[in-house]
């Protein structure tokens, strides 16, 4: 009988399933948007139970699709949008607030407190975080000190916390297991990076009950196994990651020194960094890249906050184009950007200047300035910032990035993933398989099973379907970048 892995891409807009073969190619994909819940200026959730009702269908939907069944599924590996954080009751299954959302803001004052009151070094050092909202802990205080009879139920040790991963794998699992990943449980700015636990001190600070947490786990074993009806049959649940380390993975990024690019809703670059945490003295994040076996690796990261969603602001609020993938024809239609930037800091800058407060600018607009200028910028805007994290990355690492893997959905535009190369003078490659996230995951599920016998079993069947090579003039890239900074300095609040 043909085995395959079976991938759940549980991501910020929508829920993806995909069949992979043995080969690492996918043979059928499910995807469902769910709905945004907006409920005040800043603050973003998602119903948990429509994350597992969209991620459900499209399991259904990606194995009916070709004709397969539980019997055919050697293992299930999960990914999923991170820090994303659910509270629910532990002998129901009932969550009791909606899931906060990464992007929420909720928090940033309670966080502003803790940058005053000096807790940033040990946050940082523990954890290899920068305080910031973005992050699960103080989603955690919040909902227990909001929620009615939260606390209550928290210290009775009757309530559950988890990340997306968990609350999938609770679901899969009826309400019974609750486990996560490492890297999961490395954003939720509760876990000590280097003893490898969760933080007793941390845990005081936040004031959150241990017996909230889940069991931290390999990102590749067999965690569990599903009881749902889904499949009529018990399939392992064998590999777990944070969608943007499992998209490391999926891009074999497995030397230290090699990095990828995903260009979805936000950007995220990581770069591989071996067995060592690099403690970032540049504004990075230090992150737990995967676990296999007891082989801890790690990775620095760059996470900024807007990406492709920059042009689904030029869809939908400038309704200068009817779908993302137009913004290409638009930008192409003039030469170059006639000296406007646009800094796309719609929801605050992340890495490496994390200003929450920071909003979006266009600057240099003059009587000749049209909408294809604005578009043009805006996808420069994206490339710029990955040029700014790269520059962080290397004297961090005191590396020399010599080519970048993308992936995502903005990396399918050409006229983007060209102007990258010729901002970093850098190759970037563009991988056969673009859901390099769903692919991670399944590799690291397969590798827990057998399905794949090795790492390098698996590097063999990894791609180029494009190399971008720089081609620009160091004094025209020179320029561009002083005109960036400028912009940047003006929309900066601090
Ligand atoms: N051709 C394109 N050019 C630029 N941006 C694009 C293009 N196609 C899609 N996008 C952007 O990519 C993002 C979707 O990518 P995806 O990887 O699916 O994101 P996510 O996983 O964060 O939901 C959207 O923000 C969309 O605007
Ligand atoms: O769901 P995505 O692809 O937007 O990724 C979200 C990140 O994991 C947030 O840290």
């Amino acid at each position: 009988m043909e085995k395959y892995i079976l991938s759940l891409d549980q991501g910020t807009t929508s829920s993806r399933a995909i069949v992979f073969d043995h080969e690492g190619n996918i043979c059928s994909v499910a995807q469902h948007e769910f709905p945004q819940i907006f409920p005040k200026a800043g603050w973003v959730e998602h119903d948990p139970h429509q994350i597992w009702g969209s991620q459900a269908s499209v399991i259904a939907e990606a194995i009916s699709q070709i004709g397969i069944n539980g019997h055919n599924i050697a293992a299930i590996g999960i990914t999923n949008q991170r820090e994303t954080t659910i509270l629910w009751d532990a002998d129901t299954g009932e969550p009791i607030y909606n899931a906060i959302v990464w992007q929420d803001r909720r928090t940033s004052e309670y966080c502003d407190s803790l940058v005053e009151a000096g807790y940033g070094e040990m946050i940082k050092n523990k954890t290899g975080l920068i305080i910031d909202a973005y992050f699960s802990a103080t989603k955690i205080k919040w909902i227990l000190d909001n929620v009615p009879g939260a606390r209550e139920k928290a210290e009775a040790g009757k309530l559950r916390f988890g990340t997306v991963d968990t609350w999938l794998i609770s679901c899969l699992t009826r309400n019974s297991a609750h486990v996560t990943d490492i890297t999961n449980a490395s954003r939720t700015m509760l876990f000590n990076i280097h003893t490898l636990q969760w933080d007793e001190e941390l845990l005081r600070l936040f004031d959150i009950p241990a017996s909230l947490l889940p069991e931290v786990k390999p990102s590749s074993c067999v965690m569990a196994y599903t009881t749902t009806t889904i499949f009529a049959h018990a399939v392992p649940i064998a590999g777990v990651a944070g969608d943007q380390q499992a998209a490391l993975f999926g891009q074999m990024c497995i030397k230290p020194g090699s990095v990828k690019n995903t260009y979805g809703t936000g950007c995220f670059m990581l770069m591989n960094s071996g067995n060592k945490p690099i403690l970032s003295k540049n504004r990075l994040l230090t992150t737990i890249a995967w676990q296999i076996g007891d082989e801890v690796t790690y990775a620095l990261e760059g996470s900024i906050f807007v990406g492709g969603s920059v042009v689904q602001w030029l869809r939908d609020g400038l309704k200068c184009i009817s779908s993302s993938s137009e913004v290409e024809k638009l930008a192409t239609s003039v030469e170059d950007t006639d000296g406007v930037y646009f800094v796309p800091a719609l929801t605050g800058m992340g890495a490496p200047y994390w200003d929450q407060y920071a909003r979006g600018l266009i600057s240099g607009i003059s009587r000749g300035t049209t909408v294809a200028h604005i578009a043009r910028a805006a996808l420069e805007g994206i490339a710029f910032q990955v040029y700014d994290i790269v520059s962080s990355m290397e004297l961090d690492s005191n590396l020399k990035i010599v080519e970048l893997k993308v992936d995502g959905g903005a990396s399918r535009n050409d006229l983007l993933m060209q102007f990258q190369s010729d901002i970093l003078n850098t190759e970037v490659l563009r991988p056969q398989v673009t859901e390099t996230t769903a692919l991670g995951a399944a590799y690291f599920a397969g590798l827990a099973v057998g399905f794949w016998g090795s790492v390098d079993e698996i590097n063999a069947q990894w791609q180029i379907q494009h190399r971008f090579a720089p081609k620009a003039s160091p004094e025209y890239v020179a320029a561009k970048l002083d005109g960036w900074h400028d912009a940047v300095k003006r929309c900066l609040t601090k």
